[in-house]
């Protein structure tokens, strides 16, 4: 009885074939989309944009990846928190990531091979940028179909060509014992979307607005299409990013790959249409950038607790702080 009363994250059909921009059914799914967003923070999207070949050799690479010595996967270094090579940490000793900047350029991943293969590593490079660019078609339909179901398509059009796009390889540990293990922390991504792959094995959970988790299931031709904290600001707090968390079981390592979206150098302004009397604004311009920064400094440490934990419009003072404070940065 127990798993028919469970929420299920809404499954949107977002394959190529499936969209008409010139049938009815396209406003119809744009709304869907909004609404999905709106309700959980994020929704599972079939997306045919990428072919079982591509999946297939991605995730071989990957396997490649995390089985380089830890010395050189510690090459792999940022200047914003979180996007460079995490590892072995005591908190969650089954979580590794290495972070893929720029990924959907030749350059981006060429740099990031030659840092992990000094004596190259084509097909790795040729994997991983053919991988984001699919997924970065899928992130032009996703935010063509949110803005047009707010009518906010002329704003985005300034804030597109600046969107960049960040691979996280990211492989957990299969748990040591039959206990479920925390793979990775409750938290928020402070990236404006993230859009999530798997290979078989399950283990994100999404919580809702009501405080229940989801176990989301996801076949290989689906995607968790995921709101993140500068999504939430520019939509001036419409779409939340939900809180999420990943519980390890069964004898399997898990291997994801997630790509973030940042928009960078440039000023991120919510929409005059998203500000009413009903939606007062919320959040001040900010730098996309400067927000990451600021939310892992101790004091925007404190804003993110704030921000998970009250269920009141206080939360959003704090995060106002937090953007307009990493604006003026
Ligand atoms: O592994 C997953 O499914 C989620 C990973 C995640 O939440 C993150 O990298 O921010
Ligand atoms: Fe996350």
């Amino acid at each position: 009885m127990g798993s028919s009363t469970q929420p299920k994250l809404p499954i949107i059909d977002l394959s190529l074939k499936s969209l008409n921009l010139n049938s009815s059914s396209w406003v119809t799914k744009c709304d869907e989309v909004r609404c999905a967003l709106e309700e959980y923070g994020c929704f599972i999207a079939l997306y045919d944009g990428v072919s079982r070949e591509l999946r297939d050799a991605t995730f071989l690479a990957l396997q490649e990846l995390f089985s380089l010595p830890a010395e050189v996967k510690a090459k792999n270094i940022s200047d914003t928190p979180y996007n460079g090579y995490i590892g072995q940490l005591p908190m969650v000793p089954l979580y590794e990531s290495l972070g893929i900047d720029d990924a959907t350029t030749t350059e981006g991943t060429e740099s990031f091979t030659k840092l992990m293969w000094p004596s190259g590593n084509q097909s790795f490079s040729e994997s991983v940028v053919m991988f984001s660019k699919s997924v970065a078609e899928l992130d032009q339909i996703v935010m063509k179909m949110v803005t047009a179901s707010y009518g906010i398509e002329e704003p985005y059009e300034t804030i597109r060509g600046s969107t960049t796009y960040l691979l996280k390889p990211t492989k957990y540990l299969r748990p040591q014992g039959n206990e479920k293990t925390l793979g990775v922390y409750p938290h928020t991504d402070k990236s404006f979307m993230t859009y999530l792959h798997q290979d078989e094995v399950n283990g994100l959970e999404i919580k809702t607005k009501g405080g229940e988790w989801i176990e989301v299931d996801y076949t290989p031709s689906s995607f968790v299409v995921m709101a993140g904290g500068a999504f939430m600001a520019w939509t001036n707090g419409r779409i939340e990013a939900p809180t999420h968390r990943v519980m390890m079981s069964g004898d399997k390592d898990r291997y994801v790959l997630g790509l973030f979206v940042s928009i960078k150098d440039h000023i991120i302004q919510v929409p005059q249409k998203l500000v009413d009397e009903d939606h007062p604004l919320q959040f001040h311009a900010f730098d996309h950038y400067k927000y990451m920064h600021f939310y892992h400094t101790d004091e925007g440490i404190k804003c993110k607790t704030a921000i998970v934990l009250h269920q009141t419009t206080k939360r959003y003072d704090n995060v106002t702080q937090a953007l307009t404070r990493a604006a003026r940065h």
